[in-house]
């Protein structure tokens, strides 16, 4: 730990003990969208130290439309009558150079979610403007090492508007969120075993948010009384692998929609902590998790796109974790999630 103040410094050297007193410098967070249901659900994470650690202090930077400044203010009222430790501050602002000012996460969540009965890409034309504008706040105002989390739909291709329109931000600070079908897939796994969904891991999302992404449990194991074994040996069943199992994370989202009449958010704010805390703490040993990251050709992969991948995160950095066997039928799955990614980039493009 660095120690800012030169007193205290000397005084480390002999009694190293201080060390462990002194409080760590509170993390700016933008959270973008955040007078909606996702924005609702997770500032009160985020301020809980369910992304950035328990011992982290943070303030919040809160963006919303003006024509919403009325629900931010209430959101930020009811942060400050919460009496949360960790946080040290609460900017809401319909500002984008305010509210990016000084940032180290990005959490971008602002845009229109889906109805039933659409698929995400038809938000293209609604929401990749958005994030062409914010581009260029995040590298006018933002921590240089900003990292950031795209969550608004369709999220592959605005991070990769953002990556187009903010040339200088680093490609791999810019990721987008699949955390969510990956802890979907963990789940599915854990009810069809009949095992905690904590003894469950190495799902993997590959490719789009989307209802093409392939949801893979061939690498994934689960514990049991036996120890540790592969899900596949544990299922039993390649029907169920890649059908139903398939299927269901696919359409997930829309479930969730169809039964709540709006998309998921507490799932959505809960899987955006993990991803951001795994990203920045580190995965566990021995376990990956799902990133939408800038492809850099492996498996196949055409580079530049933001695809899903199994990753692990050491000291702020993922990377995508190489060597896994590909059969025909996953390498055809992740072809047309490719494919599909191609094509948003270009209906993008055409409209920005
Ligand atoms: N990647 C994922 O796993 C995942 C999961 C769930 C939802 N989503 C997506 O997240 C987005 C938000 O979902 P929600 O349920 O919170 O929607 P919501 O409609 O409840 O909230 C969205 C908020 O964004 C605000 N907004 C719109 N344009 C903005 C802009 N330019 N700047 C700042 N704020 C802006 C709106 O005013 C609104 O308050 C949607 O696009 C949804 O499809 C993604
Ligand atoms: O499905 C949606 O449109 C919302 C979100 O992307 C989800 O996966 O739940």
């Amino acid at each position: 730990m660095m120690l800012s103040n030169p007193l205290l410094q000397r005084l480390a050297r002999w009694c190293p003990w201080v060390l462990r007193d002194e409080p760590k410098q509170p993390v700016k967070v933008l959270v973008t969208g955040a007078a909606g249901q996702i924005g609702y659900a997770i500032v009160a994470m985020i301020a809980r130290g369910l992304m950035l650690g328990p011992d982290q202090p943070v303030i919040l930077h809160m963006l919303d439309l003006p024509r919403a400044a009325e629900a931010l203010d209430g959101v930020r009222m009811e942060l400050i009558d919460a009496a949360l430790p960790l946080l040290r501050g609460v900017l809401a602002t319909s500002d984008e150079a305010e509210a990016f000012q000084g940032v180290s996460v990005a959490v971008l969540i602002g845009g229109w979610p889906r109805k039933e009965g659409m698929e995400r890409k038809d938000l293209i034309a609604k929401n990749v403007s958005i994030y062409k504008s914010q581009a260029s706040a995040l590298q006018q105002h933002a921590a240089p090492n900003c990292k950031v989390v795209l969550v608004a739909n369709p999220a592959n291709t605005n991070a990769l508007v953002l990556k187009e329109f903010g040339p200088s931000i680093p490609a791999k600070n810019i990721t987008c969120l699949t955390r969510l079908d990956h802890n979907r897939a963990l789940g599915q796994v854990a009810e069809k075993l009949n095992v905690h969904v904590g003894d469950v891991k190495n799902a993997i999302i590959w490719g789009n948010h989307s209802s093409t992404q392939f949801p893979d449990a061939s690498h994934a194991t689960a514990r049991t009384d036996l120890g540790e074994k592969p899900v596949k040996q544990l299922v039993a069943d390649e029907k169920w692998l890649k059908e139903e199992f398939v299927s269901t994370v696919q359409q997930r989202g829309a479930a969730v929609i169809k039964a709540r009449k709006q998309s998921s958010s507490l799932s959505a704010a809960s899987a955006a902590c993990d991803h951001v805390r795994d990203w920045i703490l580190g995965t566990p040993k021995g376990t990956w998790v799902s990133m939408g990251v800038y492809s850099d050709g492996s498996y196949g992969v055409p580079e530049g796109l933001f695809y899903s991948f199994p990753v692990t995160c050491e000291k702020g950095e993922w990377s995508i974790v190489q060597g896994l066997q590909i059969d025909d039928f996953a390498r055809s799955k992740m072809e047309a999630s490719a494919n599909e990614l191609e094509e948003e980039k270009s209906i993008a493009m055409n409209i920005l």
